[in-house]
């Protein structure tokens, strides 16, 4: 379904657990920060809204998308960080250089996940436009933030129960 059929911060309360005691670790690409704040508003509001403590919230930046992945290594192998959320807007230009970012940090942001088997979830918007951005940053498609977060939480929830 594409994000124009459904809105971003729309979720169901489905496997959402206590997130009392749970850590995250939230990364930012510095690149197109006016949308990656954005996103990152969206994801600690939504962190907050479902039960997780400020203290337990860390923020750090990359310069852009493609540190995310190693970033996200670094800190999914502290073994206090029970997830990691990667925000980012990679926003196509004139060249390919968009499609090798995306591709890059998709499959690195997999990579960690599962090699520390725990969350890292891909916020990363790859738009075509700045408005497209701006639409799934707290726009008329809601925020990728809140998205992200909401994954996380689900994603402990979903491991506690197996
Ligand atoms: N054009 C965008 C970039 N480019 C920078 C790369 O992410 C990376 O930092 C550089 O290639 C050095 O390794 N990054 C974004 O996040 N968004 C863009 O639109
Ligand atoms: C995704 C990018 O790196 C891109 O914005 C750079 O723009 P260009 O492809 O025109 O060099």
């Amino acid at each position: 379904m594409a994000t124009k059929l459904k809105n971003l911060s729309d979720h169901s309360s489905k496997n959402v657990a206590d997130m009392a005691k749970k850590k995250f670790a939230v990364i930012v690409s510095e690149w197109n920060e006016e949308v990656t704040e954005s996103l990152y508003s969206g994801a600690y509001e939504t962190l907050i809204q479902n039960g997780v403590k400020k203290e337990h919230i860390v923020k750090h930046y990359v310069p852009g998308s493609f540190e995310l992945s190693l970033a996200a290594q670094w800190l999914a192998s502290q073994k206090h960080i029970d997830a990691v959320i990667c925000l980012g807007c990679v926003i196509q230009g004139e060249t390919k250089h968009f499609d090798f970012i995306c591709d890059a940090v998709a499959h690195g942001i997999t990579n960690v996940s599962l090699k520390y088997n725990k969350p890292v979830i891909f916020g990363v918007l790859t738009p075509n436009t700045q408005q497209q951005a701006l639409d799934r940053a707290g726009g008329k498609h809601g925020n990728k933030g809140d998205e992200a977060a909401i994954t996380a939480i689900k994603m402990l929830g979903l491991a506690e129960q197996l």
